[in-house]
């Protein structure tokens, strides 16, 4: 029998070279250095990397806003210079920038009609999107009223009123508190759930760690590693054992056991620690919610 061919990838980058021309007499700058990729439909695909590292230039690349100096991209097949492959596609930029002067709910009805859609389609959509990213009450307030975390989610929402495939996140949690940024990344989970496909940049490890099936870690324009979160984060020669009311004597029979093993060596023994994250949205929590 033979075998579905494979889906077509919902983003693909081969060999991309981007060079930035500089002033005369100035050398040309090589932002991104033949970097290959591919994210699969349904995947959260996290790209990190150091400042200057080449991601921001490798988004703007498969969103068909800058062209490459060599290689190319692809969207769910279609090349990135063509039109079409943006039809899918929702962005949020690093910074989103809105017109201070409407509200979150007219803000929406601006970008829908962009997208060409209108009436009781985008007036519905608009407001099922403010009730996902949690901006209904604020659906009327002028946007210059917004906070950062507030202005990032109507930007989620206004990447993901068209119903794209695709959702490319650069930074979406810059700038944002611990508590604005779990609504964020419970918002990408939630998406992964609707099989959106996301490609997402973060400096906030433990966040892309939390929401990525696979990243890749870029340097100096080039990829230096990628894979899946959970193979590349595991200590294969290490095992973890988090015991809950041990007493002192299974501990010492415990010991005992690994002293008499020729091969096991124990690292560690101690009280496992939460994350300063966790341990910070604890002590600021709102009783209410
Ligand atoms: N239009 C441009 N002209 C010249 N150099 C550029 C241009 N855009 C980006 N660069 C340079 O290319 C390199 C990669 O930039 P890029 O924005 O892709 O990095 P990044 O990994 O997204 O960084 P950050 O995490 O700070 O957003 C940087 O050194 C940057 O200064």
């Amino acid at each position: 029998m033979s075998q579905p061919p494979p889906p077509t990838p919902a983003v693909t980058v081969e060999n991309l070279t981007k060079v930035f021309k500089a002033g005369l007499g100035k050398k040309a700058f090589i932002a991104v250095r033949e970097l290959s990729l591919q994210v699969q439909p349904g995947e959260v695909y996290g790209l990190i990397g150091p400042n200057g590292s080449g991601k921001s230039t490798t988004m703007k690349a498969i969103l068909g806003l800058l062209s490459p100096t060599r290689g190319k991209t692809t969207v769910f097949g279609k090349s990135s210079t063509e039109v079409a492959s943006r039809r899918e596609v929702g962005f949020l930029p690093e910074n989103p920038y809105f017109y201070k002067h409407l509200n979150g709910l007219e803000t929406l009805h601006f970008y829908g009609r962009l997208c060409s859609m209108s009436g009781k389609d985008l007036q519905d959509r608009a407001r099922e999107m403010l009730a996902l990213t949690g901006l209904e009450d604020a659906s009327d307030r002028r946007v210059a009223g917004y906070s950062k975390g507030m202005l990032q989610r109507l930007g989620l929402a206004q990447a993901l009123l068209h119903r794209p495939r695709l959702i490319v996140l650069d930074e979406p949690t810059a700038g944002v508190d611990p508590a604005g940024s779990r609504k964020i990344r419970d918002l990408i989970l939630g998406f992964k759930e609707q099989g959106i496909t996301v490609l997402v940049t973060s400096h906030l490890l433990e966040q892309m760690q939390e929401v990525c099936d696979r990243v890749g870690i870029m340097a100096h324009g080039q990829m230096m590693r990628e894979g899946r979160v959970d193979e590349l984060i595991a200590v294969e020669n290490h095992t973890e054992l988090v015991l809950e009311d041990a007493s002192p004597e299974l501990l010492t029979e415990i010991n005992r056991l690994i002293s008499q093993d020729k091969r096991a060596k124990l690292l560690h023994q101690g009280h496992p620690r939460t994350t300063l994250e966790r341990l910070f949205l604890e002590a600021t929590e709102d009783p209410k919610n």
